[in-house]
């Protein structure tokens, strides 16, 4: 294995959570056909480590590992697994500040971004810790002469999860947290381009006493890997995070083993402003919704709606703000933006921004040439976009904003739905009437009203249409990993009519 980048160890405060192997049964393992990939730090495109690429085998290795370890974990009191998951949390935050610089090491993102995750991540762990704790069952009224009718909840078994790279530790800890809490235990695949967040928190796991089986992470060629995992009949369970390319791939890879599917998919959201709002307040609010994490968030503002009588002052606030913006290495100081993933993702914005404009849009701002390095990609704005241009039928998870004046709520109801995608919208305007009437029409599973945050761990966070299935987080969440068991008990005699 090589050596691990002194660039990086230097940084950590505990050089033991930068981990070079994949972590299966409680033990560091490398690759058994020698096969690695290198791990680039998106601001410099230097190496900053490498992984093993796991073979067959070795990913039925974990299954094997898993199941025999499911036996213990899930006949642990839903407390024990509780007071786990706590030490868990308790380590995560304990470790903060070394998990954010292998975050922003591996992912770009600036610091305070992804000292922002790390929190955010353990918040679920919390969370699912204590909501283990009421996985109630319930009792139904009998229509059986003597019997007495229920349900009780079971964990449905092993629990395989596929990441994406934007947000590598807090799309693993919703997943991982709230199966590990109803008893299942878990193999996850992390995206190749960010291996070390999840890695780390294999390392966290194992200290706070999650036992060896019950936390594994594996590493190989994505689509190897994926193909394993959706047809092996004792994965019970597959909670995807990604593209919706990717999931409806894995739809169809699962069929054969008719597995519990959770779908977190990609989002278009739109982000539609009333006439009653101010355009100052309302611009402000549009650039925090479209630039965090680069762009690269499946909650970004993707196509901005703004009525027709406030256009123009909105487009002049909203250039004013995001010209506002730094761009740079996210290790450095403050910076707003860092690197896209990698310089496909920089192709594939520049190409997204020269369809608008050869479609009609107008380019307001973003000068490429003052980009601060190969993978970055200064913002962008474009008025004028239209639904025939990728700007608006794309996720673009890129820094591309794209505006568009609108002149009655039931044409922007339109235009908000015109969409495969069903993820996220944002309504800002202070009519109550008007947010009652676009709150329902819109085809989303989460509609934020006058607000950019929107998530956490008590939210039902998911999509509708191709954006995905079930819902993450939540009082619900948990349910994605129990099976219901419906229990009928006759012949009892002395229940009759209760
Ligand atoms: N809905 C949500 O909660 C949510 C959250 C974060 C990201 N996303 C979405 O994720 C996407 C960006 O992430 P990404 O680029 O990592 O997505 P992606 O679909 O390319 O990759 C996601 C995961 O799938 C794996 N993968 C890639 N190709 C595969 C293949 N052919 N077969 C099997 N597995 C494969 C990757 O290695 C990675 O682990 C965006 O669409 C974004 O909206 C959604
Ligand atoms: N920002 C999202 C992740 C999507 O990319 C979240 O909060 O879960």
């Amino acid at each position: 294995m090589t050596t691990l980048s002194t660039a990086l160890v230097k940084r950590l405060e505990d050089p033991r959570l930068f981990r070079q192997y994949a972590y299966v049964n409680g033990k560091w393992t490398h690759g058994e056909g020698g096969r690695e990939e290198a791990v680039y730090d998106p601001a410099t495109n230097e190496a900053i480590g490498h992984i093993p690429l796991l073979e067959a085998n070795q990913i039925t290795a974990a299954v094997d590992a898993a199941e025999a370890a499911f036996v213990h974990w899930r006949a642990l009191r839903a407390d024990e697994r509780c007071e786990r998951l706590l030490a868990w949390y308790d380590l995560i935050q304990a470790n903060r500040e070394d998990l954010a610089t292998i975050m922003t090491l591996e992912q770009g993102k600036p610091l305070p971004d992804a000292r922002g995750e790390v929190e955010y991540g353990a918040s679920f762990v919390r969370w699912f810790a204590e909501e283990g704790k009421r996985t109630y069952g319930e009792t139904i009224p009998s229509h059986i002469p003597n019997a007495s009718l229920g349900t009780i909840k079971e964990p449905v078994g092993i629990a395989a999860m596929i990441t994406p790279w934007n947000f590598p530790l807090a799309m693993i800890t919703r997943k991982a947290a709230a199966a590990l809490a109803a008893g299942c235990p878990v193999i996850v695949k992390p995206a190749n381009e960010t291996p070390f967040s999840a890695l780390a928190l294999a390392e966290l796991a194992e200290r706070a006493g999650i036992p060896e089986g019950i936390f594994n992470v594996v590493l190989g060629e994505p689509a190897e890997v994926s193909k394993i995992l959706c047809s092996e009949p004792r994965i019970r369970a597959l909670s995807f995070t990604g593209s919706t390319r990717v999931g409806r791939l894995l739809i169809e890879q699962s069929a054969n083993t008719v597995k519990r599917l959770s779908l977190e998919l990609g989002g278009n959201a739109p982000f539609i402003v009333g006439p009653d709002m101010d355009p100052k307040e309302a611009a402000y609010a549009a650039v925090a919704a479209k630039f965090q994490t680069a762009g690269q968030d499946c909650l970004a503002a993707n196509r901005i709606l703004v009525h027709e009588s406030i256009h123009d002052e909105f487009v002049a606030q909203f250039t004013e703000r995001m010209a506002a913006l730094t761009v740079g290495n996210g290790l450095h100081g403050e910076v707003d933006l860092g690197p896209l993933i990698h310089r496909q993702a920089v192709e594939k914005a520049a190409a997204i921004v020269d369809d608008a404009i050869s479609k009609g849009a107008t380019l307001i701002a973003g000068d490429q040439s003052q980009a601060p390095g190969d993978n970055f990609f200064m913002p962008v704005l474009l008025t004028g976009v239209t639904p025939k241009m990728k700007v608006w039928r794309e996720e673009n998870f890129a820094p591309v904003a794209g505006i568009t004046a609108y002149s009655s709520d039931d044409e922007v109801i339109d235009m908000a739905n015109d969409t495969e995608y069903g993820l996220a919208a944002y309504i800002y305007t202070h009519d109550i009437r008007r947010i009652w009437k676009l709150m329902r029409a819109l085809e989303y599973g989460m509609v934020s009203v006058n607000s950019v945050k929107m998530t956490g761990p008590p939210v039902p966070f998911g999509g509708v249409k191709q954006s995905g299935l079930g819902r993450e987080g939540g009082a619900t969440g948990i349910d994605e990993y129990l099976e219901t068991k419906y229990y009928c008990l006759g012949a009892l005699g002395s229940v009759s009519g209760s």
